[in-house]
């Protein structure tokens, strides 16, 4: 979808800021740009909607050659956040939002419409929030409407900047996943610079680690945590990569134990076969627990001893906020459900599975080297056999 062609970007005054670079975002791909202050990822993103023009090299655009497409024109295909989102300060957030369209040629009250719906997905409610002008958002809520207006054209692309640098740490999180929510929805091929390492591993499906003016590595997050390509790349992604690994790697059904379980309608067991049980519904839904001590001295049905069970996770759900579930119920493991089919419940994971969850992703990553080694050998080998 976009495809960098051995580009470089020579300013006047002889600063390669890009230096012969070649990478590839595929249609639908969320692709973070992360590097230090200072190594071209802001240039490289503008070069995409010709806010900067390449010294050599191609860029192209679902196939066109963006130098021989209209600015104008091509910037309509890409939808562009940045930092300081640059609102009009004189117009009210819906009409901030549904400008592009309304200059597209979409009616004014069908435009108007598409924004209410646009600030509904980004979470900021148009009834609320439609009329405000922007100096009356929080620094949040105007990074909102500034993802809002970057999507009101529908725009196949996006091109985003630092787009969530502005505002604390836990907006921030909070941004991040209410975007995470939307790609699912809405797919657009994405372009994300940050310099923030977290933030580049969280959001994208592979990242772009960028030293001057060059790639580094281009990979999956887990793998780049796992596998740094060079002492610059692990340098960067930091010492605590293990604890990183912890965001990107998900929980899957092969991570769990199956439990003694019981039905909410059954008579309380005398025996079981452990301290406790999973209570799930007539559907198999997960209902809660019962530990051995109360089966043991009570009587009666699951359902008058059955507790809520509080500390649970979709499948998916990363092993960090795994960890963080157990340590926040202090729970010695935390009951994994089937979200997408009510919450049927697939078994449960404790500290000893997460741990050889950590160990299975490291290990995938370990197999993937120790092919390249075996490549390297045979290739050693026929070198060295000639
Ligand atoms: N108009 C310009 N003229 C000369 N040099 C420039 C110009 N714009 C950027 N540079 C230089 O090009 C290099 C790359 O800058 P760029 O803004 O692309 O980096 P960046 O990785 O986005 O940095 P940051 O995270 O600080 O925004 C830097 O050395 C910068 O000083």
């Amino acid at each position: 979808m976009i495809r960098f062609e051995h580009v470089t970007k020579r300013y006047d005054d002889g600063t390669t800021a890009v230096d012969d670079l070649s990478f590839e975002v595929a249609r639908g791909e969320l692709v973070t740009l992360v590097g230090p202050s200072g190594c071209g990822k802001t240039t490289t993103m503008k070069m995409v909607n010709r806010l900067i023009e390449p010294t050599a090299g191609r860029i192209l655009l679902d196939g066109d050659d963006v130098s021989a497409v209209d600015p104008v024109e091509l910037r309509r295909r890409i939808g562009y956040v940045i930092q300081q989102v640059g609102l009009f300060p004189h117009r009210t957030v819906l009409d901030n939002t549904a400008t592009v369209p309304h200059l597209l040629g979409v009616k004014r009250a069908r435009a108007r419409e598409r924004a209410a719906e646009l600030l509904d997905l980004v979470g900021l409610d148009p009834a609320v929030f439609g009329d405000r002008y922007p100096d009356q958002l929080s620094g949040g809520q105007r990074q909102r409407v500034g993802v809002a207006r970057a999507l009101a054209a529908d725009p196949p692309v996006l091109l985003m900047d630092e787009p969530f640098g502005a505002v604390d740490p836990v907006v921030r999180e909070r941004l991040q996943n209410e975007f995470l929510r939307l790609q699912q929805s809405v797919r657009k091929t994405v372009l994300f610079v940050t310099h923030d390492i977290e933030e580049a591993v969280r959001l994208g499906d592979r990242i772009a680690v960028f030293g001057q003016g060059r790639i580094e590595q281009f990979d999956t997050p887990s793998t780049v945590l796992g596998a740094p390509a060079n002492d610059y790349v692990a340098d960067f992604v930091g010492a605590d990569r293990g604890l990183k690994r912890l965001s990107v790697t998900p929980i899957e059904p092969g991570d769990l134990e199956q439990p003694p379980v019981v039905h909410l309608d059954d008579p309380l067991p005398k025996e079981l076969d452990g301290r406790w049980a999973v209570v799930l519904d007539a559907d198999d839904n997960l209902h809660g627990w019962v530990s051995a001590e109360h089966t043991r001295t009570r009587t009666g049905t699951v359902r008058e001893h059955a507790r809520r069970m509080e500390a649970w996770l979709p499948v998916g759900a990363s092993l960090k906020q795994a960890f963080s579930t157990m340590l926040q119920h202090d729970a010695g493991w935390i009951a994994v459900v089937d979200e997408t089919d009510h919450s049927r419940f697939l078994g449960v994971l404790t500290p000893a599975r997460l741990h050889e969850a950590l160990r299975r992703s490291t290990a995938a990553d370990a197999r993937d080297i120790a092919r390249a080694d075996v490549d390297l050998e045979t290739l050693d080998g026929v070198v060295g056999g000639r």
